[in-house]
């Protein structure tokens, strides 16, 4: 079974380099098609309050990892023997109306319950909410979270340079990841140098541009190259620069598809034609724009 490596996040707990993304899965396919990756070799789930279907995504963890110990209530047995709570990888986000200090920490718990988890892997800040200048503060619930082994990880998504700064003016723990909008014609670059000073680990939302990058004519000629689809030598590239990728997909072929980036390898020839991509196109909002 193909398997993603895995990458340290700056406080050495290890992520899967590559993931399952949630967005848009209503909440009665979730089970499934976590069942679905799961099988596929998957050990990494993106999800968020927002999306409506942690409780989803807990039934299909759930029918894999069954025993109390693995604090996953409700489990009906091992689907895939020899996988382990710990094996899996699970990130839950922040939504945007639970911003300060106190409503973090209830929308923490209430995530919990919704997943049915004794901790979680990895929680974000959804978004930065500017306008909203409560960041700091709902950090510091994070940090909370992070001192009392709630969760194995603590970061943001969707920070801009700027928000990174003044959350590292009040913040004692550097975040771990940024997740952030990440394909071959959104590069992103200077936010992804500002990671590497930091320590923070790019984790690419979108890494497909929601499916809008697969047209690209370098894209498919590469592809055709290498006898791959475009979405893999997408995701390669992703995993050739050190980001982590959290593609989304429906059908279980699309699934394996997506993980089934490990055997070929993009020439230095073909990350310059990838790089030479960028061209600022953003499938999502801008972080200014989201309060
Ligand atoms: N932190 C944040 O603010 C955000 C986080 N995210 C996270 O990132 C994840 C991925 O982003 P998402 O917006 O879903 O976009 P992706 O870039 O993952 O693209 C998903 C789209 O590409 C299609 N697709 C997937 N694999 C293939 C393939 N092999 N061949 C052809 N088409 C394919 C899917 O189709 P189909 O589903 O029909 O198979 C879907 O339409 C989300 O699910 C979520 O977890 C996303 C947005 C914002
Ligand atoms: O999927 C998410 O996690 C999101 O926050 C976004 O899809 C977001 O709602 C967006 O990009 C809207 O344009």
């Amino acid at each position: 079974m193909k398997t993603s490596p895995r990458l340290s996040l700056n406080n050495g707990v290890l992520i899967n380099q590559l993931g399952f993304g949630l967005y848009k899965v209503p909440p009665a396919d979730a089970a499934g098609l976590v069942q679905a990756a799961l099988a596929a070799g998957y050990r990494h789930f993106d999800t968020a309050a927002m999306y409506g279907n942690e409780t989803g995504v807990a039934r299909g963890l759930s029918a894999q990892l069954s025993s109390p110990s693995a604090g996953i209530s409700g489990g009906s047995g091992e689907l895939f023997p020899g996988i382990s709570r710990e094996d899996i990888f699970v990130t839950t986000k922040l939504w945007n109306d639970h911003h300060g200090y106190d409503a973090a920490l209830r929308a923490f718990d209430d995530s919990m319950v919704n997943l049915g988890l004794d901790y979680v892997d990895l929680y974000l800040i959804h978004w930065p909410c500017p306008r909203k200048g409560l960041f700091p503060e709902t950090y510091r619930a994070l940090e909370t979270l992070y001192r009392e082994g709630r969760v194995r990880a603590i970061g943001v998504s969707n920070f801009q340079p700027v928000h990174l700064d003044r959350l590292l003016q009040t913040a004692e723990v550097v975040p771990a990841v940024n997740q952030i909008e990440l394909h071959p014609w959104l590069q992103q670059e200077e936010l992804r140098h500002k990671h590497q000073e930091l320590g923070i680990l790019t984790e690419a939302w979108s890494p497909l541009g929601r499916g809008q990058v697969l047209a690209d004519p370098v894209i498919q000629a590469c592809a055709a190259e290498h006898r791959r689809t475009p979405a893999q030598v997408i995701l390669r590239w992703h995993m050739q620069l050190g980001h982590v990728a959290i593609p989304k997909a429906s059908s279980e072929a699309r699934i394996r598809e997506n993980l089934d980036v490990f055997g070929f390898e993009l020439s230095s020839r073909d990350m310059a034609a990838l790089a030479g991509l960028d061209r600022g196109h953003r499938t999502g909002s801008h972080p200014d724009n989201v309060n």
